[in-house]
């Protein structure tokens, strides 16, 4: 097997693994021991691949073992039982993916842009009337686009039903011990023992979290039935999926049951993954001000800086599309991605990768590979022109790449053109003036952000831009 740390006898190398930041921990490893480790927990064996060639290598070119996942009883306990991130590798895996690459391939993402640019436009003026609550406002953006295209729903005001119970799940999903590596995954019996038992913890989380998990299986579909039979119904994949329901009845591939659990999931997977990565892009604004000059000079030669960009200038902004790039790359919103398991023996490079291994593509350690990037810790998109090649691992890879990666590309596009052509980002200052520049500092569970910072958003001279009424609600 690939070499690693030395492990304790019986539990392995389970009191080394961090509930946190993993990412860091995995990629400190891999400069001492290799970009290929593997680390030993009770009844699994966890490869990890620090590089993206092994990552293609393995999870793309051997993908036909390399897509399963591993199990969780605590994500079931948790309610996702019938949701795509955590299906095994098989027949339901196959059904929920074709039912969301009908609503997500690229050429269908086109026929989202319109929704994008409205959201970016409703974005760029909550910015104007309130700048200092920008992660909200970049929050309810994320969400409005899935909750409009995969739900049907518009976001109404502070108190909407949908932000309340997305809030509630994002705690869940924040605060719920890691999938896979957590006590009581590695030991199932543990799950139905009293909560005071020690090492119940996951479990005792996981019931406490499963009333929120519910009511966003629930909630939406009966309001989408509701507006089906009210006829007020938009076009969205639930509204689609539930017609086909109406429609064909037990005929029809997918249940009741399938539509709640893919509904559910491009919101819990496709929310809080864009939310992080415009919160990364907002830090690296306030801590590289030169990028952001540079990005916004080209914005403005295109758009006189009299309009927002559209999707139509995307080829034509070719800085900021590596500074889209370098986004991605400077810090992953998806750290250590989400593990596979490998399903055959298998040997890499000399190797042996045994049946039933958890492999995890440690994607911050690829985004920071010395031997790819020139000083990596450094958010510089002119990296690309010097022939330095763009991130591959944001995404995830193989059969189980990503499957909302071309709406969220877009939705990451079209927020960051616009608020760099409407507002320069900087740091605050102290009494005399002075920059007080936040620290570079992230926390992660699955999903990674900055700690909570404070920035200066302010209007680049371009009034009608920020301060004309649109008419959006
Ligand atoms: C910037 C935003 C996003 C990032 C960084 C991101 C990243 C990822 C990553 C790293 C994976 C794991 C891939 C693997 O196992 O190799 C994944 C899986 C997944 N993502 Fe995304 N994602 C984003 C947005 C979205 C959106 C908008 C949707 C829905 C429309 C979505 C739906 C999913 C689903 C359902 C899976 C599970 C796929 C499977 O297990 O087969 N994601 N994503």
């Amino acid at each position: 097997t690939p070499p690693g740390p030395p492990a304790d006898p019986l539990i392995g190398h389970m009191r080394m693994i961090p509930e946190h930041d993993a990412h860091l921990f995995y990629h400190e490893l891999s400069k001492k021991y290799g970009k290929i480790i593997s680390l030993r927990v009770p009844r699994r064996t966890l490869i990890i691949l620090n590089s993206a060639k092994a990552a293609v290598d393995l999870l793309e070119k051997r993908s036909s073992i390399y897509s399963d996942r591993p199990s969780s009883d605590v994500n079931t306990l948790m309610g996702f039982a019938s949701s795509l991130v955590f299906f095994p590798y098989g027949e339901n895996f196959r059904r929920h993916r074709r039912l969301l690459n009908q609503y997500f391939h690229q050429k269908k993402c086109v026929s989202y842009q319109g929704v994008q640019e409205r959201e970016a436009h409703r974005l760029i003026h909550s910015l104007a009337a309130s700048p200092e609550k920008f992660e909200d406002h970049l929050n309810r953006y994320s969400a409005s686009i899935i909750l409009n295209v995969a739900h049907g729903h518009q976001v109404q005001g502070e108190d909407d039903e949908y932000m309340k119970i997305a809030e509630d799940v994002e705690y869940a999903i924040t605060h719920c011990a890691p999938p896979g590596s957590n006590l009581v995954d590695m030991f199932p019996f543990l799950k139905d023992m009293p909560s005071w038992m020690p090492g119940t913890f996951a479990a005792k989380q996981a019931r406490l979290f499963r009333p929120a998990v519910d009511r966003m299986h629930d909630y939406p579909f009966e309001d989408a039935k509701r507006k089906l039979a009210a006829g007020t119904s938009v076009e969205s994949l639930l509204s689609s999926e539930l017609e086909k329901i109406n429609r064909e009845g037990e005929n029809y591939m997918y249940s009741t049951e399938d539509v709640k659990g893919a509904t559910a999931i491009v919101y819990t997977a496709g929310v809080d993954t864009t939310f992080c990565t415009l919160l990364i892009f907002m830090l690296a604004m306030v801590l590289y001000p030169e990028a952001q000059v540079k990005a916004q000079e080209e914005l403005d030669r295109l758009t006189g800086g009299t309009r927002l960009p559209t999707f139509e200038d995307r080829n034509s902004l070719p800085y900021l599309e590596n500074l889209v790039q370098e986004t991605y790359r400077w810090h992953s919103s998806v750290p250590s991605g989400i593990p596979h398991r490998c399903m055959e023996d298998d040997i890499y490079e000399g190797m042996f990768i045994p049946k039933g291994s958890i492999v995890i593509a440690n994607t911050h350690a690829m985004m920071r590979d010395e031997d790819v990037y020139r000083e990596p810790d450094k958010f510089d998109p002119g990296r690309y022109d010097r022939g330095e090649p763009h991130p591959v691992s944001q995404f995830g890879f193989g059969r189980r790449i990503c499957p909302g990666r071309h709406l969220a590309d877009a939705s990451v596009w079209i927020a960051i053109a616009s608020i760099l052509t409407a507002y320069s980002i900087e740091p605050i200052t102290d009494n005399s003036g002075k920059p007080m520049l936040p620290s570079e500092e992230f926390e992660s569970a699955i999903t990674s952000r900055p700690k909570p910072f404070k920035c200066r958003i302010t209007p680049r001279n371009k009034e009608q831009l920020t301060s004309h009424d649109s008419g959006l609600p």
